[in-house]
């Protein structure tokens, strides 16, 4: 591994005072409290934690209670055949006003995209692969593939996930897409593709191959901090029947969806009482997953400007970015296009919910009639100016 960099780290470690203009654009990434990362080794001898309260008065569990919608209760009529709650579907209905469905409202959005490149990003699991009990069983259909693969060939296309990106790579699996992993902090793209010359934090990489990528990892510095505490959150769920941690790189997934309901608080004062010696690192709640991650001012959004500065996207007029996903990690996305008043979120939700986005899709069959759609405007000659990008090509590290 070849790296050229010849920037210091972007990462926002030291407690001295940032030169923030050697963050260059991205000045907003800004240090959160400091701290060494010493372990108190007690926690891991403990089976249990001493108490519950923190996580029940920091509303930790109020939120993993509402961290996913419930799976769907099958009602059944005389005849034993499933239906579908009057009631629910009448109020999803009326949330469909406020945030109506991209199928229907197709015709408008492309009307919106006339003579705009359209640049499309898209959330992984719960937006392309639908909710398992198993992570490691998240996979696409080979329909939805297909489809990924055809808008990747007409608009240019980025999968930002909370998973690692070799991880979501693999699943995902196609070469001419951009990959963000862990949430936004680690993006790469080929060199040859970078616009902008701003942005100091991004570090060249040649690979085994030869090829030049560009690398683009904010958090880079929190790595073995990250490592550290996915081992020590491994040793202290493991007995925790169902419970299941995963590390992506630049944040670490501990998963409860599998989990016995009386043993969330558990699993939550756990997490609580090691992220107590991690001033640096923050919880964030996803579907029935809690995320410690870094402390750092990057997000989801912040990802989808910076993908859509470094690739020559950035000016509003001539760009529609479409974001679809179905977290409360999107909703960052959704904010940026929204507050900048320069594309659309598509929230993917089969329940009602308060959003930033402007759209919605109902589940992951609906987004990818949604990308089929998009394929067919563009194969008829449809209204938006495409840009075919040459395959991004993907390289592992
Ligand atoms: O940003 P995303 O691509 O949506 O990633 C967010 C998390 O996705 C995965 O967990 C979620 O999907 C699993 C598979 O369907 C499901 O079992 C789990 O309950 C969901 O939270 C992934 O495993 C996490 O690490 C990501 O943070």
């Amino acid at each position: 591994m070849d790296l050229k960099s010849t920037n210091a780290s972007p990462v926002l470690a030291d407690p001295a005072p940032i030169n923030k203009s050697r963050l260059g654009i991205h000045s907003s990434l800004l240090p959160y409290s400091q701290s060494g990362s010493s372990f108190s080794t007690s926690i891991l001898t403990r089976k249990k934690p001493a108490k519950l309260d923190d996580v029940q008065s920091n509303g930790w569990l109020d939120a993993m209670q509402s961290s996913s919608p419930p799976r769907k209760k099958a009602l059944k009529d005389s005849n034993n055949i499933d239906i579908v709650s009057d009631e629910a579907e009448i109020t999803y209905q009326s949330w469909l006003v406020r945030y109506p469905s991209a199928l229907n409202s197709f015709q408008m959005l492309m009307d919106r995209a006339r003579n705009r490149k359209l640049v499309m990003f898209l959330d992984y699991d719960g937006t392309l692969s639908p909710i398992v009990d198993d992570p490691d069983r998240a996979f696409m259909s080979s329909e939805m593939r297909s489809a990924l693969n055809s808008v990747a060939k007409h608009f240019p296309t980025a999968i930002i996930s909370g998973r690692s990106r070799d991880k979501v790579y693999e699943l995902v699996g196609l070469t001419e897409l951009y990959y963000a992993g862990s949430h936004g902090m680690d993006i790469m793209f080929p060199a040859k593709d970078m616009v902008s010359k701003n942005h100091v934090n991004c570090v060249k990489y040649t690979d085994s191959e030869g090829k030049e990528v560009n690398l683009f990892q904010p958090a880079s510095e929190f790595l073995p901090v990250i490592n550290e505490v996915f081992r020590k959150l491994d040793e202290i769920v493991r007995d925790i029947k169902g419970a299941k941690v995963e590390n992506h790189k630049f944040c670490v997934s501990v998963h409860y969806r599998n989990v016995d309901e009386n043993s969330w608080p558990v699993i939550a004062q756990f997490v609580h009482d090691i992220l107590k010696d991690y001033p640096r690192l923050r919880l964030t709640h996803g579907r029935k997953v809690l995320e410690v991650r870094p402390k750092i001012n990057w997000d989801k959004g912040k990802a989808v400007e910076f993908l859509l500065e470094s690739l020559g996207f950035s000016s509003s007029d001539d760009v529609l970015p479409i974001y679809i996903g179905d977290d409360r990690t999107d909703e960052d996305a959704f904010k940026v296009l929204r507050e900048r008043n320069r594309g659309y979120g598509i929230l993917v939700s089969a329940v009602p919910k308060e959003s930033n986005a402007f759209f919605s899709l109902r589940d992951t069959s609906e987004v990818q009639g949604f990308l089929e759609s998009l394929v067919r405007m563009a194969r008829d000659g449809g209204t938006m100016k495409e840009r075919r990008p040459e395959p991004s090509g993907y390289y592992t590290d």
